[in-house]
């Protein structure tokens, strides 16, 4: 019982957009846990409401109080019932009264109090003293949708993984050099590139997204090359974004298609194939649990079909998705849900069926280095987490940071 909660403290800071996000500080006797919210742009529909409707400022000013005086004087070791006094605080179905940001960035500080109480590191608190494996870090090199601006690719992310680097330091270093070639590839196909980027730090191009993945796959092989590690393309289609429900048509508007899901699943098909790649995202819109399906039987057994806006980190649509054969990959996000224990609840349920966990920052994020912790202490085999920008390397350097202390670390395996 050497953690219990003395305080709660909110505050409002700023997010890498620019937006204000909240952060938190849980305080026991002995130590403190601090931990932010990261906030999305392509949010699912079913992920819980981040704020109340009068924002982060009504959770400072009105809210503060109410929830430091539920919690002091409990353990902040019991973190299960201390989300669920959260929940009951709230008391909606989504979180809209005090706002899933609110709880996420409260359930992440309680852990990180709990942990630092006894004087540990969270990814050793949650994955105990034998947790030695890294993640392979999925790093964005270019963006488009709704992470970038007017003319960029309708595909929202152009990610590469590379698998295989024998350790954290060369696998974050292979991705910033992918990064870095890139920009050298984008000039060389457009004159008039100023070097903009998106929210997550990956270049905005204002080429095809044909072009883009041509780029992307020679970017990697060259790297690769060079280095000596295999390194090999991934995408966050973000399809929910591109679904027109009316037309009921994915659109393409810088390429100037429309695909109905038939067409998507081929398009999508043809480009794994193509460009052998390795992870492919919601490569469908959020409510099409059988297109998701029908691509995973061609190609999962090759390519991971992961589930983000699909499953929003939540349990029962996860528990759908494994019933019917969605996907081989889960984004965790816990602020999609709303709480640490629920997001390990996820984590779990996709362990025990195969479903590989990739943990995940969103485009809107701060410096808080949580998700570095969570993806070594769940052992999940991937993170996403950007390439270059000083939101993202917070947790990469910290990936790197936990290396270094891990007496036998290992590169996690799929
Ligand atoms: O779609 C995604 O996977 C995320 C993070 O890359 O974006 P957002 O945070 O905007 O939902
Ligand atoms: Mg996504």
């Amino acid at each position: 019982m050497v953690s219990i909660i003395e305080d709660v403290q909110v505050r409002k800071i700023l997010d890498s957009r620019g937006n204000p996000t909240i952060e938190v500080d849980v305080i026991t006797w002995n130590s403190k846990g601090r931990a932010a919210a990261p906030s999305g742009a392509s949010t699912g529909s079913y992920e819980v409401v981040p704020y109340p409707k009068g924002g982060i400022d009504e959770v400072v000013s009105e809210m503060e109080d109410l929830i430091a005086s539920e919690l002091i004087g409990m353990d902040a070791e019991d973190l299960v019932t201390i989300d669920e006094v959260l929940k009951e605080v709230d008391g909606t179905d989504n979180l809209s009264a005090i706002g899933g940001n609110t709880t996420v960035a409260i359930s992440m500080a309680v852990a990180k109090a709990a942990a630092a109480s006894y004087n540990m590191p969270l990814y050793k608190y949650i994955g105990g003293n034998l947790v030695n494996e890294l993640p392979f870090p999925l790093g964005n090199m270019m963006n488009g949708g709704a992470h970038a601006g007017i003319n960029a690719p309708d595909i929202q992310e152009f990610l590469v993984v590379p698998v295989g680097a024998t350790n954290i330091s060369d696998a974050v270093f292979a991705n910033a050099s992918v990064h870095k070639r890139l920009k050298e590839l984008i000039q060389s196909k457009d004159s008039n590139f100023t070097g903009g980027k998106g929210d997550e730090g990956g270049w905005v191009p204002n080429i095809s997204n044909d072009a883009a993945l041509e780029i992307q796959a020679r970017a990697c092989e060259e790297v690769g090359d060079e280095l000596g590690i295999e390194i090999r393309p991934s995408l966050d289609i973000a399809a929910s974004e591109l679904w027109n429900a009316a037309e009921q048509k994915y659109i393409y508007a810088q390429d100037g298609i429309k695909r109905d899901t038939g067409d998507q699943i081929d398009f999508v098909k043809d480009i794994i194939d193509t460009y052998n790649m390795f992870y492919v995202e919601d490569p469908f819109d959020e409510s099409d649990f059988g297109g998701f399906s029908q691509l995973t039987a061609k190609v999962g057994d090759k390519c991971l079909i992961c589930g983000d806006d699909l499953f929003v980190t939540n349990k029962e649509l996860l528990a759908k998705g494994i019933e019917m054969k969605a996907a081989n990959a889960i984004i965790i996000k816990p602020n999609q849900i709303g709480s640490l224990s629920e997001t390990y609840a996820t984590v779990k349920l996709a362990k025990e069926n195969n479903i590989v966990p990739v943990v995940s920052h969103r485009s809107g994020e701060t410096t808080d280095e949580t998700i570095a912790h969570l993806a070594v202490g769940f052992s999940s085999p991937l993170i996403k987490t950007g390439a270059i920008g000083g939101e993202r390397i917070a947790k990469l350097n910290e990936l790197i940071r936990i290396e270094e202390e891990l007496p036998n670390p290992t590169m996690n395996k799929f």
